[in-house]
């Protein structure tokens, strides 16, 4: 496949406008984000948490393990556009098919600095022969802030429930705000039956499934739009289990009482440690997120915190049944430190804890 070189700009909200090399050409917007993940390119480039974001990889050679299918989170790639120090020519003909635009030969150490310094800011890229940086500025003049998506879910959810067959174990109501493929099998490889279903599920429609657990995904942009799923933990709290993660954890805290803020420039990579505040013990966490719980109100507990800069990582009410986690415990790419949360979702079902025990021993 012949592969494009050509020019390119990334305009910056800070005023700069940056040469680079175009590697997929088209012209572009979004919110300019990192992460530090030196391993799962596929996976962050199918998460769907990162829709209208532009990802910059700061680790600076991507690509060197190919492309395979079945380390995709989605059917397609999420962010509007990737930048990289290097990217191998398998990324670029996957982003190419994509038709996500795509740059480097650029100073990522430079974009992350500003990033970290200035906080997460809005982006244009122009990628192609004979672009100039005005046509860059002109796709950062349009670029909207994350908050102001508010139609977000709808991008990225399912349009009908989908049904995931596990085992019988339990009935889970995953609301899909975005979620990872694999929060879906991490519960259906644990014997669990998933209803995947669309971000603005109605209330009856919650009760005429009748689940074993409320299971709200990770997904992109500001809690604060997706308040159906927030609506749907006003209404089941205390009657169903109620799990979330990432967005999920956001949106269960804000139902509860509690309130989320933006973080300057958010947590994405690999290797976020977080501390268990009743154990004591730290694990390494995958992480993809740029609001936080500020304050989890008088419902939930923090049970677990960043230990980078305390930041509220897990959630629970045990008399309610809720847990949450502001990480990615399903890993992929990992580590997988933290794959137990799935088991602890499930312990809460009613006597699914104890079927859910049985069909392991019975393995
Ligand atoms: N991975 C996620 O679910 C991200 C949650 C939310 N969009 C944030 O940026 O904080």
């Amino acid at each position: 496949m012949y592969l494009v070189m050509s020019d390119a700009y990334i305009a910056l909200a800070d005023g700069r406008v940056v040469e680079a090399r175009g590697r997929v050409p088209g012209r572009t917007r979004g919110e300019l984000v990192f992460t530090t993940a030196y391993t799962g390119y596929e996976e962050s480039l199918t998460d769907p948490s990162y829709e209208e974001q532009v990802l910059t990889f700061s680790y600076p050679l991507i690509g060197n393990y190919g492309v395979r299918e079945e380390r995709l989170e989605s059917d397609r790639v999420h962010p509007r556009a990737a930048v990289a120090r290097e990217f191998t020519d398998d990324v670029v003909e996957w982003l190419a098919e994509e038709d996500v635009p795509a740059i480097d030969h650029i100073d990522t150490r430079d974009l992350v600095t500003s990033i970290r310094e200035e906080g997460a800011m809005k982006c244009g890229i122009a990628v192609g022969d004979d672009v100039t940086p005005e046509d860059a500025r002109e796709e950062l003049a349009k670029c909207k802030g994350m908050s102001e998506h508010v139609d977000i879910g709808k991008q990225v959810s399912v349009d009908e429930p989908e049904h995931y067959t596990g085992g019988g174990v339990a009935d889970v109501a995953l609301v899909d705000c975005g979620a990872k493929g694999s929060i879906v099998s991490s519960l259906t490889e644990r014997g669990a039956d998933v209803h995947l279903l669309p971000y603005d599920t109605t209330v009856s429609e919650i009760e005429s499934l009748d689940p074993d657990v409320l299971f709200i995904s990770n997904g992109p942009g500001d809690p604060a739009n997706f308040e159906q799923a927030a609506t749907l933990v006003e209404e089941f709290v205390g009657e169903i289990p109620i799990a979330g993660i990432c967005l999920g954890q956001q949106v269960v805290a804000r139902a509860l009482g509690g309130t989320t803020e933006k973080m300057a420039f958010g947590h994405r990579g690999v290797n976020q440690p977080v501390m268990d505040l009743e154990t004591g013990q730290v694990v390494m966490t995958t992480q993809n997120h740029g609001y936080t719980v500020a304050d989890p109100g008088d419902t939930l507990n923090v049970t677990q915190r960043n230990v980078n800069d305390d930041t509220a990582e897990g959630l629970a009410n045990e008399d309610l049944d809720v847990i949450t986690r502001q990480y990615h415990p399903e890993a992929n790419p990992g580590p997988h430190d933290t794959l137990g949360f799935f088991d602890e979702v499930l312990g809460m079902v009613g006597h699914g804890g104890d079927k859910q025990r049985k069909a392991v021993a019975d393995d």
